[in-house]
């Protein structure tokens, strides 16, 4: 394991490391903000481990609030709202954790909180299903018209026609992004009798009859329906540009439940106005409301074929509930236990209980010689190691040491001072 830290530190260039010390506390010293209404699931599971200093909102907080909240707060939990970036993060000294009670991470800047020795966790399926079902939900809707009957029927016109009006069967579904909510909308789809394909830039097992597109491009030229559900990266941005709408398969419903970086609107409603797509069903949006009570603005309020709504794909009782127990577990777990298992940021490091130990948790910098001084602590303060854990990344290095509790504050103190350390947490 020195092998590897030494090599990728010599690949890899120097990166901004923030160094900040937490400990442990009492539990009821730990400070838990739940943000933007996450299900009281949550906090029953806080409860339940005895984590009492819980402060909950049902929104986000204005910047401001939420530095003052996070001044001397010890884990947070958001969903997609709140932007956690590195003039936040130096406003937040103790926070030892960060929870997405969702599925997305790209909210929060994973590199800072990496630095800063801050895990990120987020429940990487609980509303996989929610997704993939309201998707259905909407291919079927579209392809019948009905957004556009509906509207006209509120507003007292009666469109009894079957004028563009399809069956889901024997219809081709181009999914962008097969993973997981691209794989599952799948599979429900072919149980409709829809023909499946699919684009991504992993290789990926095709489930069922599905087959991989031989291009992006080939997928939008022959899918009937196109549906996106892929991250939030540099490449995913504007992926449905001007130039790609060129491409789609005439009169095509499109859908996107992924982010609102993904689909380009100004080029959308290009072609909903030349009818060179059929309809559409968008839940996310390049900018969204900050809360319910923004109005929300978009060109696309005018056409009534597409189906507008406010980023609610994963938003059932089912998910919320359980991403709510998930999420809260694991960061349950990094406070009581250390471990980073499912962390999307730091290295993992899966912990059995340290019953009859004290824990010593040491993140530091990937830098040669970094373990071998942690040890040196160790041996010098005549420490016994009962065991010991240890993970790394190109930037950090995660050691996590069970000691015997008589010498465990006397090298905890020691383990502090060495050059390169980020953050140490001692569990008892
Ligand atoms: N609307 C909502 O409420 C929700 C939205 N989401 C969004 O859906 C996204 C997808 O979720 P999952 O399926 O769980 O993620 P996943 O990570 O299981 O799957 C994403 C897939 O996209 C592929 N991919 C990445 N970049 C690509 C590219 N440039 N072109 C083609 N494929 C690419 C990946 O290889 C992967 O197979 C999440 O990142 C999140 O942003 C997730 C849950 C709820
Ligand atoms: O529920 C939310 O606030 C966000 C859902 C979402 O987009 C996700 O899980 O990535």
């Amino acid at each position: 394991m020195l092998a590897a830290l030494t090599i990728l530190h010599k690949i890899r260039p120097r990166k901004k490391i923030v160094t900040t010390q937490a400990t442990s506390f009492n539990k009821d010293k730990i400070k838990i903000v739940l943000l933007e209404g996450i299900h009281a699931s949550a906090e029953k599971v806080f409860r339940n481990e005895g984590y009492t200093n819980i402060v909950t909102a049902a929104k986000s907080l204005p910047v401001d609030e939420l530095k003052e909240t996070l001044a001397d707060a010890h884990f947070l939990g958001i969903r997609s709202r709140t932007q956690v970036n590195p003039e936040l993060l130096s406003h937040a000294p103790r926070l030892a954790a960060i929870g997405c009670f969702c599925i997305g991470t790209n909210q929060v800047d994973l590199e800072a909180t990496e630095l800063r020795g801050i895990p990120v966790f987020n429940a990487p399926f609980a509303n996989t299903r929610s997704v993939a079902e309201l998707v259905l939900g909407e291919m079927i809707l579209l392809l019948r018209g009905v957004p556009q009957k509906s509207a006209a029927a509120h507003r007292g016109e009666w469109i009894k026609s079957a004028a563009n009006s399809f069956e889901t069967r024997g219809k081709i579904l181009g999914i962008v992004g097969y993973g997981h909510i691209g794989t599952q909308t799948g599979i429900l789809a072919e149980n409709l009798g829809m023909k499946v394909q699919f684009f991504d830039i992993e290789s990926k097992l095709a489930l069922g009859n599905a087959r991989a597109a031989e291009s992006f491009h080939q997928l939008l030229e022959t899918s009937d329906v196109v549906t996106f559900h892929v991250p939030e990266t540099d490449l995913t941005k504007n992926m449905m540009d001007e130039t790609a709408f060129k491409h789609v398969k005439q009169g095509a419903i499109l859908i996107n439940a992924s982010r609102g970086t993904v689909v380009d609107i100004d080029s959308l409603a290009n072609a909903l106005k030349t009818g060179a797509v059929n309809g559409a069903a968008i839940d996310v949006f390049p900018k969204e409301p900050k809360s319910n009570q923004e109005e929300f603005l978009s060109p696309l309020r005018e056409y009534d074929n597409v189906i507008l709504t406010p980023h609610v794909g994963g938003s059932t009782m089912e998910a919320q509930a359980n991403i709510g127990i998930e999420v809260s577990e694991k960061l349950v777990k990094y406070s009581d236990n250390g471990s980073t298992l499912s962390s999307v940021n730091l290295p993992e490091v899966a912990l059995p209980s340290h019953k009859g130990k004290h824990r010593i948790c040491h993140i530091h910098q990937n830098e040669p010689g970094i373990l071998a001084r942690i040890n040196d602590v160790f041996s010098s303060n005549n420490v016994n190691i009962s065991a010991q854990y240890l993970q790394t990344s190109a930037n950090v290095g995660y050691v996590v040491t069970d000691i015997d509790q008589a010498s465990s504050d006397k090298a905890f103190e020691a383990l502090k001072q060495i050059p390169g350390t980020i953050k140490t947490r001692i569990l008892y």
